[in-house]
């Protein structure tokens, strides 16, 4: 193939694409305002699941339980927090209401039907009505009731409505819901009204993320839910990590990567027996191989027998539910739609681009017939990625890309920009592939194949979030044939056209989908892999079930709970027939 014909650039027609341009024009704060805009995925949610048939009865039962002033309530503590200067001393807050009768279980069961809600777990509280009920009944402050508003959040999703009542009943939690579904706000509400007013007595929550990126990105978040507190809320940066005495920086809820937290343990450095609220943000990423005995550490150090400990992913295969359950107490499980599924907004599509050659034409052809920016393209390493941003960049686009041998000032811009539109095309490793959030994300490339069902859920769930529509393309060649039919049953789980043959491909025998390592895709740095390496040849000091557990899995890893063949029945050619689940979950 002639190279000169490959790396022939782009021109693109930009009166063509005038209007998704004119979208990308810098704009300052407008995160709130987007926000409004952004059609609620409970709506839509709402909007698939009903059946006229029962719309009627759904609505009478429902608008009674709205009205329903006694609801089940839970009994806060009495708050052992010390209230800081400054703090809104007019908030007035409504008096707690007494512990009432408790809904109708018809009520609370159709209402988690219309959201697709699946709990398991011992007394699991009802869904949350609406986010007003967290004022009236779970003495939300008005702050947060205000910032939640001015956020643009008028409704709360379905894992909003379970997961915050569960963790507010102070009940331990798995929360599996799908990509783009508003999981961080099912878990930053509670901290926030859980910690209910800032504090000098130390670090009170943390959450853990598997990347700085999402870390940053989470701690924003969290940021606009505190305005006009005085909670601090921190991110673990290399910078606050050289703090020599951590106890002396006042900081209520914490946001970090394992590894810098691990660090910070070994040297103690740090003190976590305060705290109240743990979180494993993309919990199933932290139970990988070379996270397992950093997050070890992290729970073994949170001492306070008050923890509740959450996790939330939008994967969440049985293998890491088993080791958690190993230091969860009494925990629940709330589901949101199918386990382990693909959000059903994105329109995807498999490509075949015959050989590796092919792929820079196929995404040429792409972007010359209809590029909508901004679009994420997945590599599946830190050196395609640098070749790709080379061959792209004399094709008149605005391409960046983020990878783990750029620097963090780099990764930091190249995040930056793109979510100010002014980066149209971000190469990207898996590094982006968990939690991002880019507002407007039109269209999610994987131009080198997943290298496993989870990835390829995370990659494609970058783009269709928060109930917009969203495209994935994924190129394949006759090398990913193997894995090909895993990822046709995903797309075809959620309402994708696949050809039949590619459901009926042979199923890939267990060992040949191996658990990939946190390094294996350029999410770390060389340096910190090789730390990784040291630290897991040293004797760890407090080896907690975790990564026992994770041993023993290793040894015998089952594969990610996919959609199994059983579940469909392929006749013909594109032809979907669905065979009917019988449902162990308990409701
Ligand atoms: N109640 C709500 N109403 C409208 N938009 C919401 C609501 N809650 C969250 N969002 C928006 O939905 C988007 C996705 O939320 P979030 O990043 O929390 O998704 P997620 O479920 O954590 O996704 P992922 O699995 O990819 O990490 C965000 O832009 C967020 O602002």
């Amino acid at each position: 193939m002639d190279s000169a014909f490959l790396f022939a650039g782009v021109r693109l027609d930009r009166k063509k694409f005038a209007s998704d341009f004119s979208r990308f024009q810098p704009k300052k704060e407008d995160d709130g305002a987007k926000g409004q805009e952004i059609a609620s995925p409970a709506v839509v949610a709402q909007n698939n699941v009903e059946s006229r048939s029962q719309t009627k009865k759904r609505k009478r039962l429902l608008k009674e339980n709205e009205t329903e002033s006694s609801f089940n309530l839970f009994k806060r503590r009495k708050s052992e927090t010390t209230e800081a200067p400054g703090v809104d001393v007019d908030d007035q807050e409504p008096e707690p209401v007494a512990m009432g009768s408790v809904p109708e279980a018809e009520v609370v069961g159709l209402s988690r039907k219309k959201y697709q809600i699946h709990v398991s777990g011992r007394d699991v509280p009802a869904p949350l009505v609406s986010f007003e009920q967290l004022r009236t009944q779970y003495r939300c402050r008005k702050y947060l009731m205000k910032n939640i508003r001015e956020a643009g959040y008028t409704e709360p999703t379905p894992i909003q409505r379970q997961a915050i009542t569960a963790l507010l009943a102070d009940r331990e939690c798995f929360a599996c819901a799908p990509t783009g579904s508003g999981k961080t706000l099912a878990f930053t509400l509670p901290i926030l009204m859980r910690l209910r007013v800032p504090s000098k007595e130390g670090l009170r929550a943390l959450v853990l993320c598997p990347t700085r990126e999402l870390a940053l990105q989470t701690t924003r978040e969290l940021k606009k839910l505190i305005v006009s507190t005085k909670f601090r809320v921190r991110v673990m940066t290399k910078a606050l990590a050289s703090c020599n005495d951590f106890s002396k920086l006042p900081c209520d809820i914490l946001v970090s990567t394992p590894l810098r937290l691990d660090a910070l343990l070994k040297e103690s450095k740090i003190d976590l027996s305060k705290v109240e609220f743990l979180v494993m943000d993309e919990s199933d990423k932290l139970f990988e191989m070379g996270f397992v005995e950093q997050i070890d550490s992290v729970v073994a150090a949170c001492t306070n027998p008050k923890i509740i400990r959450a996790l939330f992913s939008a994967t969440l295969p049985d293998t890491v539910e088993e080791l958690a359950r190993s230091i969860m107490h009494d925990a629940v499980r709330v589901t949101i739609g199918e386990r382990n599924s693909a959000a059903q907004t994105v329109n995807q599509r498999l490509v075949f681009v015959g050989s590796e050659e092919g792929k820079i034409l196929a995404l040429r052809q792409i972007f010359s017939e209809s590029l909508r920016p901004p679009v994420l393209i997945f590599v599946k390493s830190k050196e395609r990625a640098a070749e790709l941003h080379k061959q792209l960049a004399f094709d008149n686009l605005s391409i960046d890309s983020i990878h783990a041998d750029r620097t963090q000032a780099q990764r930091d811009a190249a995040v930056e920009k793109f979510r100010e539109g002014k980066t149209w095309v971000l190469i990207a490793t898996d590094l982006m592939g968990r939690g991002m959030d880019f507002k407007g994300l039109n269209c999610v490339i994987n131009y080198d194949f997943p290298p496993s069902i989870s990835s390829y859920i995370h990659r494609v769930g970058r783009s269709g979030r928060a109930g917009r529509s969203g495209q994935a393309v994924t190129f394949y060649t006759e090398d990913d044939v193997p894995l090909l039919r895993s990822v046709a049953h995903v797309i075809f789980a959620s309402g994708g056209d696949v050809p039949a043959w590619m459901l009926s491909l042979p199923k890939v025998h267990k060992h040949k989908f191996k658990p990939h390592t946190s390094d294996s895709n350029g999410v770390l740095p060389a340096s910190e892999v090789s730390k990784q390496k040291q630290q897991s040849k040293s004797p760890q000091k407090s080896q907690s079930k975790i990564s026992e557990g994770f041993k023993k899995t290793k040894q015998s890893t089952k594969p990610e709970r996919g959609i199994s063949k059983k579940n469909f029945k392929v006749s013909s050619k594109n032809q979907k027939t669905p065979l009917k689940k019988k449902s162990k979950r308990k409701e």
